[in-house]
């Protein structure tokens, strides 16, 4: 297939993928009744309006409160966008105020809203507040994907035809300097740099667990605004956007983040477009303008209910002034922004962020795409669409962009184009190779299965064990022990009671041999991870009905492997759930959950599993194999509690 109908092709799969989402948002929300949807919690009615008021950026900000102390879970999180709906007789639906939430605590929303008006009928009561179809992201993804189709004889087209096409990257652009590095860089990731640095189109940092793949990022990013002045920083989700704008601004650097502040962390906040207007010397004078548009509106619209000539002249004349102060508004926000765009050296946001309206024309010479392992393809054409030159970075070896239709995953779309463009041009991707978390136990399955054996363990992590008495990997088979999965009739999710004993048992020993004191004092940290929600839930059941694990609780994280992404932990323990005469292992067929949660270990690793079923696969073959030949492996039936 050539670019063209690649294009067309993931242009189909994304659509397939917006059906299924909206579909998933049709029967969760759209075909239930205001009963149903406020028992599902995607509605919270009845609320009612606490206070309004302008927050940062002059942004109109609500405080709601839901007046029945519903205690069940609901899905309203910060940054999902939402409606404000009024259920009195009457009120016209198109009327419905929509926004986005800041933050939820107990019964108690608060949203920026989208304008700069409320209608009267929100001081009316009778409130009720949706979760809405996220629509912007399709539709600037379908844009994109178009934009790249259609491109030609330019550095747009270039990069489709390198990344999808048959196209040589070009090697080396010819305005190199010599570079210096800092001295904290290890070897491969000055050699990742230097790729970045020389690469005149694509280039790709695959960065496995724990090799400072931020770290080298930061400093590459670093070192090409000395170059360019400008750079754009990308990554899929907004919490990876805020853990680099924070460190690039530790770097001294001028960060600008665009985006919703109700989607920023509180730390990211002074950095969005808002705060920094805000903060512009130009600032006082904005808002004077718009204070006295705001006066000049409020009085005009007080003739509302007069009908005389006079009034009805008066209100045209100063509803007129009114548009006149706006202008000038608009126009002097326009010069504040672009005099912060120009002046700014990192210009970050998501990839759907990206295409926000003030970025409009705006081309950069690098863009950076980071957790590019999770970005789907045509949100990543997105920053392409700005830039010269595009720098991903992240292991699509971990955990893969999530997505609702399985036709559309099964299709293609979860293939990233970090992924395509690695396996077409490896020439043009750097691994980083040592690695400061795990014992160099932990990390060998992990290296040999994914990594071509290539990670090495820094000499500062790799003997950290947890205490004398504790080898750093153990993996206890409960296969004869007569386990059985079971699988909960309703979400269809699945569970297995004795290796979730099992678990509980294992942990409260190991704390036992460690000691409560010592473990406390350490502070030691561990993740308990196994790959079913309802296997989660019950662990936490038990975890919660224990008298050992009670004092250091706290410590003790017990999730799905996705909640963990990116996170470490002194101590893992894997729970792997799946036991059955027909040697079904499910969705732990994705191998790269397995090495997404063995990762995530520093000190020690421990897996519980049923070999007769997991043996099936050869993945969890050649882990069986492994542990066997390092001793790391033991029956349950030696165990002793
Ligand atoms: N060259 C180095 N020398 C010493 N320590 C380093 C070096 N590079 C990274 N580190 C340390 O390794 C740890 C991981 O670094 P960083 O957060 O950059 O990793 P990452 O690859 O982004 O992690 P993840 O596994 O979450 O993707 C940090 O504690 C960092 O200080």
């Amino acid at each position: 297939m050539n670019s063209q109908h690649q294009l067309a092709h993931t242009f189909e799969l994304i659509k397939l993928e917006r059906q299924a989402d909206l579909e998933y948002y049709r029967q969760k929300v759209l075909l239930r009744s205001l009963q149903q949807r406020t028992q599902d919690g995607t509605t919270w009615y009845p609320v009612k309006l606490k206070r309004d008021y302008i927050g940062t950026g002059e942004r109109l900000i609500i405080e709601i409160e839901r007046t029945n102390h519903l205690e069940k879970p609901h899905a309203f999180q910060s940054g999902k966008s939402v409606t404000v709906f009024s259920n009195a007789a009457g009120k016209p639906q198109k009327e419905n105020v929509h926004g986005v939430v800041n933050y939820v605590r107990d019964n108690t929303m608060v949203i920026t809203v989208n304008g700069d008006e409320l209608p009267e009928w929100i001081y009316d009561g009778m409130l009720g507040i949706d979760v809405m179809f996220d629509e912007m992201s399709y539709r600037e993804m379908e844009f994109a994907l178009k934009e790249v189709m259609k491109a030609e004889d330019n550095r747009v087209a270039a990069i489709r035809e390198i990344l999808l096409g048959t196209a040589e990257s070009e090697v080396r652009r010819d305005d190199v300097p010599a570079l210096t590095f800092s001295s904290i860089l290890n070897e491969s990731q000055q050699r990742a740099i230097t790729k970045i640095i020389e690469t005149a189109d694509v280039a790709f940092v695959h960065g496995p667990p724990g090799t400072g793949k931020t770290t080298t990022l930061v400093q590459a990013i670093a070192m090409t605004i000395k170059q360019e002045k400008q750079v754009l920083v990308t990554a899929p989700s907004n919490a990876a956007v805020d853990l680099l704008a924070d460190k690039l601004s530790e770097q001294g650097l001028n960060v600008l983040r665009i985006g919703h502040p109700a989607r920023v962390t509180e730390q990211s906040l002074s950095k969005t477009l808002d705060a920094r207007i805000a903060q512009h010397q130009n600032y006082g004078e904005l808002r004077e303008l718009r204070k006295r548009m705001e006066q000049v509106r409020s009085t005009a619209l007080k003739f509302k209910r007069s009908f005389g000539y006079h009034e009805r002249e008066q209100r045209k004349q100063m509803l007129q002034e009114a548009k006149l102060l706006k202008n000038d508004a608009d126009m002097l926000e326009f010069y504040i922004i672009n005099d912060l765009l120009q002046n700014c050296e990192a210009i970050c946001c998501t990839l759907v962020g990206s295409s926000h309206p003030t970025l409009r024309g705006k081309k950069f010479k690098t863009a950076f795409i980071d957790e590019a392992g999770q970005a789907l393809e045509p949100a990543s054409w997105i920053p392409i669409l700005r830039a010269e030159r595009v720098i991903f970075a992240g292991d699509h070896l971990q955990l893969p962009p999530t997505i609702k239709s399985n036709e559309a995953a099964k299709s293609g779309l979860a293939e990233t184009l970090f992924e395509k463009g690695i396996r077409k041009h490896p020439e043009r991707a750097a691994m980083l190779q040592v690695q400061y978390r795990m014992h160099e136990d932990i990390m060998q399955f992990s290296s040999e299965h994914f990594y071509k054996d290539e990670l090495i363990a820094h000499d500062s992590v790799k003997r950290r064990i947890l205490a004398a008495n504790q080898v750093p990997v153990e993996f206890i088979d409960t296969a004869g022990a007569g386990y059985a999965e079971e699988q909960d009739p309703e979400t269809l999710s699945r569970f297995n009671k004795e290796e979730a004993d099992l678990v509980i048992r294992k942990v409260e020993k190991l704390i036992q041999e460690i000691g409560i004191e010592e473990w406390h004092q350490q502070g030691f940290t561990m993740g308990i991870i196994t790959p079913y929600r309802a296997q989660v839930d019950y662990i936490v059941k038990l975890a919660d009905a224990s008298a050992i694990l009670e004092p250091i609780r706290s410590l003790i994280s017990i999730n799905t492997v996705d909640a963990f992404q990116g996170q470490e932990r002194d101590v893992i323990v894997i729970g792997f759930v799946r036991s059955n005469d027909k040697g079904e292992v499910g969705f732990l067929g994705d191998i790269r959950r397995t090495n997404v949660a063995m990762t995530r270990a520093k000190k020690k690793l421990i897996m519980i599993g049923d070999s007769a079923t997991l043996g099936s696969h050869p993945f969890y073959l050649a882990l069986l194999d492994f542990v066997q030949a390092k001793e790391f492996y033991r029956s349950v039936f030696e165990e002793t509690f």
